[in-house]
């Protein structure tokens, strides 16, 4: 669904991105974690078109998006919840909802669109604050608004900044099983991370960007069956292990978070 293909981004300053090669399947969470600086943000920014490749690839279910406008690359399915939410304190949650809603655009891969009633149902936390301001709202709650915009978008392809910084334990692990299930309605997910730990939870697959290489892209299960490798290439102190994944449910009706 999404393939990056030697992808090669940077700033003014230089170059942060080197031929970095990933792909991720409808379905399935692709984790990238690294250190402070390694280039996560950037890789988001650049599938996203905010900032500008200067080599290889970025094909949204093979076409090649890599150079074009943020706007149409959304079209193509790609969504993105920005690291630090970015709502808007003055709108209400309708308001941001009312602004993100795209009915017109593509069904997702289920067929099923996104209307707001559907992303309410999913986030009923969100339908009970409705008339609040982004500013009045939790940083769990502002998280769930981020993503309820994202959703709205029609979105093939999810790319997620660090969604769960900043949040208390407990509503960390909520937006990590909500992502699991989004993967599940058959969404692409590309899901930065710092935090390794929390990222082979729903992962299925692992990479470590490394001063803005991929220095390691293995499935979760065998990332998982060496956590002192990982730990050492993050810098991070010896893990004796990493948790095992999250039962997400596959079936049944989609669990409200
Ligand atoms: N807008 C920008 N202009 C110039 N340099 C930038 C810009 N944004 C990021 N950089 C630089 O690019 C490099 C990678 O930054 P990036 O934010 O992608 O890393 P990151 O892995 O997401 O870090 P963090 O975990 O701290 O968010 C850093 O050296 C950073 O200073």
């Amino acid at each position: 669904m999404l393939r990056t293909e030697r992808l090669c981004a940077g700033y003014a300053g230089g170059i942060v991105l080197h031929e970095v090669t990933l792909d991720v399947a409808a379905g399935a969470v692709q984790a990238v974690v690294g250190r402070n600086g390694a280039g996560k943000s950037t890789l988001v920014h650049a599938v996203a078109g905010l900032v500008r490749p200067c080599g290889g690839r970025i094909e949204v279910d093979g076409v090649h998006v890599a150079g074009r406008q943020p706007h149409r690359i959304a079209r193509c399915g790609v969504g993105l919840v920005p690291q630090g939410r970015r709502v808007f304190s003055r709108l209400t949650v309708a308001e941001h909802l009312a602004l993100a809603a795209v009915p017109w655009r593509a069904a997702t891969p289920t067929g099923e669109g996104w209307t707001v009633a559907r992303v309410l149902e999913l986030l009923p936390r969100l339908a009970a604050r409705l008339r609040h301001r982004g500013d009045q709202l939790s940083g769990g709650e502002q998280q769930m608004l981020a993503i309820a915009r994202a959703l709205l978008g029609q979105p093939r392809v999810l790319l997620l900044d660090e969604p769960c910084e900043g949040l208390a334990p407990g509503l960390a692990a909520r937006v990590r099983d909500l992502v699991g299930t989004l993967a599940r309605t058959g969404l692409a997910v590309l899901l930065v991370e710092q935090q390794l730990q929390h990222a082979v939870e729903i992962a299925d697959r692992i990479a470590v960007l490394e001063y803005g290489r991929v220095v390691y892209d293995r499935p979760a299960d065998e990332a998982r069956a060496e956590p002192g490798r990982l730990a050492a290439m993050l810098s991070v102190a010896a893990v004796a292990e990493l948790p095992a994944p999250r039962p997400v449910p596959g079936s049944g009706p989609v669990p409200r978070t």
